[in-house]
């Protein structure tokens, strides 16, 4: 990082580089949630009828996680004061010495804090970051070994600069976390499923934010801030800067599409474990993100994760003797930590992934 030429660890296979040029996802979904403002919360709704008010927008959001996986919202609720806070603390905290940023990295037990080394399928990702859980503390298994039962408590690492950090970062967590319960139970809505349906799965959340900054790269078609992926949690919700960066593989031709930024919005994307409990009706969509050579780009991405001791399975109501369960349940704190400690560095293999868990048909 930092580098004036580009470390090997950083280079992407020829296949995985950037095109010089993309194009715009200017057709990826907007859906305007005014009507959660004006209409009864989802939560008002006791059936799997929406109210009144609500229906177009369930049928939007449906449209978007069957076609796209991937979505912005507009008039979401989240208090723009608590945005620009979090992102002044995010560019002040990245400023700051590296020596001072080391204070606070993630090692092998803490998996929170800063840290500049992640590698994405075992390439170095160009970027920095920091994670924080929305609980605190919270707890997950202490180890990947399914025959140990012992938990963790993960405790966030606040730095002491930039002052008003750690109260920017819980702030911002809390608001966001109002919109992510809204955005939950329009899923379950368009899934024909009680609106609180998925609720309990989230007490104890395992939710965490991550600051990502991404420095200017001397090689942006060679390298990538984050190499290709998908999301192994519930739910993103994603804000970004003006710079941009951020593609998506589109699901209608696999195509790698630009998300350019849009002011105050916030980009949403359903993870893999929407994708088991919707037993494959909504997937989780690969996305990548790309660097330039001029600017620093910072992004801040909400990962709604649910308890460490929820089984994830598809959803009963979901499945049928014509439509029979496409995967085995697992249990999403093993799988957590599995992804958490193996990510901290580079594998010989291929990190654990969903499709681990598909079964054959
Ligand atoms: O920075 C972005 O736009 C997206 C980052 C991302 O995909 C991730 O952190 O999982
Ligand atoms: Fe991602």
């Amino acid at each position: 990082m930092g580098l004036g030429t580009v470390d090997s660890a950083f280079i992407q296979d020829v296949e995985h580089r950037p095109k010089p040029t993309i194009s715009d996802a200017g057709d990826i979904p907007l859906i305007d949630l005014s009507p959660l403002l004006a209409a009864p919360t989802p939560s008002g709704a006791h059936e799997e009828v929406p109210p009144a008010g609500l229906s177009g927008l369930v049928e939007e959001v449906e449209a978007a996680c069957r076609d796209w996986g991937f979505f912005r919202v507009t008039n979401h609720g989240v208090p723009t004061g608590l945005l620009e806070r979090i992102q002044l603390a995010a560019r002040e905290f990245f400023a700051l010495p590296s020596e001072e940023k080391r204070r606070v990295a993630r090692d092998e037990e803490n998996p929170l804090g800063y840290y500049d080394s992640e590698h994405t399928k075992n390439v170095r990702d160009w970027k920095e970051v920091f994670d924080f859980t929305v609980e605190e503390p919270a707890t997950i298994p202490s180890s990947s070994d399914p025959g140990d039962e012992r938990l963790q408590e993960i405790k966030n690492q606040w730095p002491e600069y930039p002052h008003e950090f750690s109260e920017a970062c819980k702030e911002y967590a809390k608001g966001v976390e109002i919109l992510a319960y809204k955005l939950l139970e329009l899923i379950a809505l368009s899934l024909k499923l009680p609106p609180k349906r998925f609720n309990d799965f989230f007490k104890d959340s395992t939710s965490f934010v991550r600051l990502n900054h991404y420095p200017p790269c001397p090689a942006p078609h060679l390298a990538l801030g984050v190499t290709r992926h998908k999301d192994a949690v519930a739910l993103t919700i994603l804000a970004q800067d003006q710079v941009g960066g951020l593609d998506v593989k589109r699901k209608s031709d696999g195509e790698w599409v630009r998300v350019n930024p849009i002011p105050y919005s916030y980009i949403i994307n359903v993870g893999d474990i929407v994708q088991v409990w919707s037993n494959d009706r909504y997937e989780s969509v690969e996305h990548r993100v790309c660097v330039n050579s001029e600017k620093e780009r910072f992004s801040i991405p909400f990962f709604f994760n649910p308890s460490h001791h929820t089984m994830v399975k598809p959803l009963e109501e979901l499945v049928s003797a014509e439509d029979p369960a496409k995967y085995h349940e697992y249990n999403w704190g093993k799988f957590f930590k599995t992804k958490r400690s193996s990510n901290f560095r580079k594998l010989a293999v291929e990190n654990i992934q969903i499709y681990h868990f598909r079964k054959t048909q």
